[in-house]
């Protein structure tokens, strides 16, 4: 019998993710506090679409209200759930799913920033995964509509990236990794936390640069004062995990070595950054934004505290400061309080 999957947390990544596994046959159910996209997948199925015909399909979905975890005690317990909500709602959200677990279950954080320990207090450290999801450019556009606006990885860049916390490949990650194969380009890591951080390190330069002045990912490419300012957020965010002890990944087709030296003045090292951020654009979507600029522009809260202001506390605790990280945080919660809307302005002055 196959294992039973949960997605907690339907949203762009998690009904992407679940649409896959549901088109591929796996017993996965979706629950999700939205209750017009609950509802609408029910109906309708789900529709997933993205740069490709043969991305964009309708399939039918099990979705299930918040209000209707507790009949998972009925239906038997979860073998995989896979944590897919925002890093502020980590926690119950974890706390929630928990009481319907398999004793052997795995528990995955598919998410950005770094919630895995948050996940191990609360269902232990033994049944917890981390999973990485680099360059996927997911966005729920509407009740039961996802919208891919990037490329699939395929060959030519590894999408999820599923790791332990010790480190080790298992036959759980493995056979996790294969579930994700079915959506795009999967592997195991060793390297969870090096992987961990140097998506940090992407998230941080794009991420809250979006949620401040309002542009996309080829809007922030095309601006040199946004093209600067996502080095330096790289660079210190760079400095700092290297200074932790993480083991840094290529972030973003550069070396953590490459957007430090960038962030220090090194003209030829930037020169060669800002030309790939451009060349990025070609084969994107123009309406592309990270999620922290989707969640700006439906009035929703961001993670910023968990990313950008994360690296400046993880900063503080080893003495090394990251002023740009800083200034982004402050002009994001700005924006989000709704003191100020989103513009170049926001971060002009960082
Ligand atoms: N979008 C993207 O391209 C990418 C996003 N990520 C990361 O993935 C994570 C999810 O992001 P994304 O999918 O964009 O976010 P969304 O806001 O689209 O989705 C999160 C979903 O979780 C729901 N939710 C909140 N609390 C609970 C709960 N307790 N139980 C069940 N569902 C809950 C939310 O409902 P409600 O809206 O009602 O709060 C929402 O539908 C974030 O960490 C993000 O940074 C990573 C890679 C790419
Ligand atoms: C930058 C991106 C799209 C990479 O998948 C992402 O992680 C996000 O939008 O939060």
């Amino acid at each position: 019998m196959s294992e039973r999957i949960a997605i907690v947390g339907a949203g762009a990544v998690g009904a992407y993710v679940g649409g896959y596994f549901a088109r591929a046959g796996e017993d996965v159910t979706l629950i999700d506090p939205w209750p017009e996209h609950v509802e609408a997948m029910r109906r309708d199925g789900l529709s997933l679409s993205g740069m490709t015909e043969g991305e964009c399909f309708t399939t039918p979905v099990k979705a299930m209200h918040l209000t209707d975890v507790q009949s998972l005690a009925r239906t038997g317990p979860i073998d995989i759930a896979f944590v897919c909500t925002k890093s502020y709602d980590t926690d119950w959200a974890t706390a929630m799913i928990r009481g319907y677990l398999a004793p052997d279950a795995t528990v995955v954080s598919l998410q950005n920033c770094i919630n895995e320990e948050t996940i191990a207090r609360i269902v232990g450290w033994g049944r917890v995964v981390g999973c990485i999801a680099a360059k996927i450019a997911v966005e729920l556009t509407g009740p039961a509509q996802v919208r891919r606006g990037v490329p699939l990885g395929g060959n030519k860049h590894t999408v999820f990236r599923v790791g332990e916390v010790h480190g080790r490949i298992t036959p759980r990650i493995e056979r996790i990794a294969t579930m994700l194969g079915r959506v795009d380009s999967a592997k195991t890591t060793s390297n969870l936390w090096g992987e961990r951080w140097s998506k940090l390190c992407a998230n941080a330069q794009a991420n809250g640069v979006s949620a401040a002045t309002g542009l996309g990912n080829n809007g922030m490419a095309r601006e040199p004062v946004t093209r600067w300012l996502s080095i330096r957020l790289a660079g210190e965010a760079a400095r700092i995990g290297r200074a932790l002890g993480y083991e840094l990944e290529t972030i973003n087709k550069f070396s953590a070595d490459d957007w430090i030296a960038a962030t220090d003045g090194d003209a030829a090292v930037r020169e060669r950054i800002e030309a790939e951020m451009i060349a990025a654009c070609e084969g994107r979507s123009e309406t592309g934004r990270p999620s922290m600029g989707q969640d700006i522009a439906k009035g929703r809260r961001t993670e910023i505290e968990m990313l950008n202001g994360y690296i400046v506390e993880r900063g503080k605790e080893i003495g090394l400061a990251a002023p740009a990280n800083a200034g982004l945080t402050a002009a994001v919660q700005a924006v989000e309080r709704g003191e100020a809307p989103p513009g170049l302005e926001r971060v002009a002055g960082i």
